[in-house]
């Protein structure tokens, strides 16, 4: 085993016995560094091969038998062969069976030299290579972050180059797009994706912020674009492209992008329901504002007051149309109650519940009318500076009342026909069509029939409301309502402008009765309304004017009854003959003050002798002051 390892070693080595003067053993080192063969060195004495330094090899001899080893570079080593060789010697002193020997190493210093160069290369090569690893681990560390940070990342991220083709696309972005990041990797990002705008034409990359972003160096936020998703279907997209720079040079771009399809969606929700909800409120301040007004100019009930054949026949007509979402057209001259019977109709039908709106058709401007049915859109004319919605659509689950209905122009007669076909209409300046739930009431005083002879009224429009027709007659054919009607108005104004209530006395009932009521029941309320709060001591005086009984002498004997009693006037029974004949005397006394003879007396105006008149004061119990 030691031979073994003497003759393997790398080092030259020779056994030596200083007493004999030889060499006991040498390695194949030793061989090939004194180019001898291992037995010529065993037959060399040592001071021959050491010839050219005796004196250092004693020394290095004594040295090592002195202190058991010892060292020397002042050896050199001579080869006939070969330059000489710088070596270092190391001597072992060993002792075996009482005999010293001597272990000399020869190790050649330049390879040993030339191996801790190699050595210290090595190291600085091993040093740079793990440096270098560390490097790599460490950017394949940052690497890896990166990625996890980018397939995290909820929005969309894609990288492209210069050229518009893609480098880099994200989890995110592949499942937003449908395309895995193989399919788009390598292939040009606006040709993939982004090649169309949402109508569906052709978007050029020239006008693509991305490819701005690297062309021009901008940053470009767009907030509603879109996408295509491989399967086709847009994606509504928001997004922000920035420009890589790389030197100076704009190497690419990095877009961030979200899909906002959902948001957009709820916007969209949120503002369609915020247009319903402007477009009730509308509705509601308008019909707030309409009922407003109506208080103000409907302030008494709705009460139909009479009682003769005419009013028990509205009644009846009443009972019968309002159930039915038949159209009524309500004829009769003005102020004989069109539209208190109109209201009644719609009090007792099943829309009591929504607004009854009334458009006064002989008070909307021709050119406003379209406007004023049917609504217009913001800008459809000049002056149209916001929406605003039409009596119809007012008028929606409701009763639509169109007083004075013979004022439509005929231009749009023919648009209401379609309404009232259709139920479905539009706003000017929109194209959407609406639909309605109306129920239409129409109200004149002029005679349709004849006006649409002479064409200037639709005929197939006059059919279409003339469904029911219902005539209010006018008051003077009906005088045995007015003590009913002037009390009711009595009461209900006084109540309204809280006075009390004056004395209605016989003698003005027959004044009333005696009036021809050209302005009907409104014109009875207005003088009734008029006289309580101009009556002195509880008592009304009317001053009715024109149409009533004139001075005897200005009249032909047959003209006071037909004053009084026209066409339609009814038959006077005996005792409202007597209530008329008290009231005419009365009349009399109190415009001569109470005097009933001579020239200016009541009893001239009577046309009756003072005596005569004396006597009948006496009958009907009226004293000279006309009580
Ligand atoms: N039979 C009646 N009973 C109670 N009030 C009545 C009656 N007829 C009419 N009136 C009252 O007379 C006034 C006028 O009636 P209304 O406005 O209905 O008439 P109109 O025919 O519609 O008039 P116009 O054609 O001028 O619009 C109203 O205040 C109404 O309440």
């Amino acid at each position: 085993m030691f031979a073994e390892a003497f003759h393997a070693d790398a080092e030259a080595l020779l056994l030596v016995r200083p007493a004999a003067n030889r060499i006991v053993q040498a390695n194949a080192a030793a061989a090939r560094l004194f180019e001898y063969s291992i037995d010529v060195l065993r037959e060399t004495p040592v001071t021959a091969l050491y010839d050219h330094a005796i004196g250092a090899l004693h020394v290095l001899t004594e040295e090592a038998l002195e202190r058991g080893h010892a060292y020397s570079r002042d050896i050199v080593i001579r080869r006939a062969r070969a330059e000489p060789l710088e070596v270092e010697h190391s001597a072992l002193a060993l002792q075996t069976a009482g005999e010293f020997h001597i272990l000399i190493r020869i190790s050649d210093l330049d390879a040993r030299r030339r191996r801790s160069i190699d050595e210290e290369a090595n190291n600085y090569h091993r040093q740079g290579l793990e440096e270098w690893r560390r490097a790599e681990r460490f950017f394949r560390e940052i690497e890896r972050e990166n990625q996890l940070i980018l397939a995290a990342a909820g929005e969309g991220i894609y990288g492209v180059n210069a050229d518009g083709v893609t480098t880099f696309v994200n989890p995110a972005a592949e499942a937003m797009l449908g395309y895995s990041a193989a399919e788009l990797v390598g292939h040009d990002m606006h040709s993939m994706v982004h090649y169309k705008h949402p109508d569906g034409s052709h978007y050029h990359s020239s006008d693509c912020p991305i490819y701005k972003a690297f062309r021009q160096g901008t940053i470009n936020t767009v907030d509603d674009e879109v996408f295509w998703h491989k399967d086709g279907h847009p994606v509504r997209v928001e997004y922000t492209s920035t420009p890589i720079s790389d030197n100076g040079a704009h190497v690419g771009a990095v877009i961030v992008f979200r899909d906002i399809s959902e948001r957009k969606r709820n916007e969209e929700k949120l503002r369609s329901a915020l247009e319903e909800n402007a477009r009730l409120r509308e509705r509601l301040e308008m019909e707030n504002a309409y009922l407003q007004e109506e208080i103000l100019t409907q302030a008494n009930h709705y009460d139909i007051i009479g009682n003769t054949g005419p009013i028990h026949k509205i009644l009846q007509q009443i009972d019968l149309v309002a159930p039915t979402d038949a159209n009524v057209l309500i004829t009769g001259e003005s102020g004989t109650g069109k539209e208190l019977v109109a209201r009644a109709i719609h009090q007792a039908s099943k829309r009591r519940d929504r607004p009854l709106i009334r458009v006064n058709c002989a008070a909307i401007p021709r050119e406003l009318f379209e406007s004023e049915f049917f609504g217009h859109v913001k800008g459809a004319f000049t002056g149209a500076v916001r929406d605003r919605i039409g009596r119809f659509e007012l008028a929606d689950g409701g009763t639509i009342f169109l007083d004075e209905v013979g004022e439509i122009p005929l231009d749009l007669q023919s648009k209401l026909l379609r309404v009232l076909q259709d139920r479905r209409f539009e706003r000017i300046g929109e194209e959407k069509t609406r639909e309605v739930d109306i129920r239409l009431i129409a109200a004149t005083n002029r005679d349709l029939k004849s006006e649409a002879a002479k064409g200037r009224f639709r005929e197939d429009l006059y059919f279409r409301l003339n469904v029911f027709p219902i005539e209010c007659l006018p008051l003077r054919a009906r005088r045995e309502d007015i003590p009913l009607l002037a009390q009711h108005f009595l009461k209900i104004a006084c109540a309204r402008l809280n006075i009390d209530e004056p004395l209605m006395t016989r003698a003005n009932i027959a004044e009333l009765k005696s009036y021809s009521w050209p302005g009907n029941a409104r014109e009875l309320q207005n003088i009734i309304e008029r006289a309580a709060i101009l009556a002195r001591n509880g008592r009304m005086e009317f001053h009715l004017q024109g149409q009533t009984v004139r001075p005897v002498e200005e009249r032909r004997p047959t003209e006071v009854a037909d004053t009084i009693d026209d066409a339609l006037a009814p038959i006077l029974t005996a005792r409202e003959m007597q209530d008329f004949e008290v009231a005419n005397v009365q009349r009399a006394l109190s415009s001569t003050n109470g005097r009933v003879s001579g020239k200016d007396g009541a009893a001239a105006l009577l046309g009756m002798k003072p005596t005569t008149l004396y006597s009948k004061l006496k009958a009907l119990g009226i004293d000279r002051n006309g009580q």
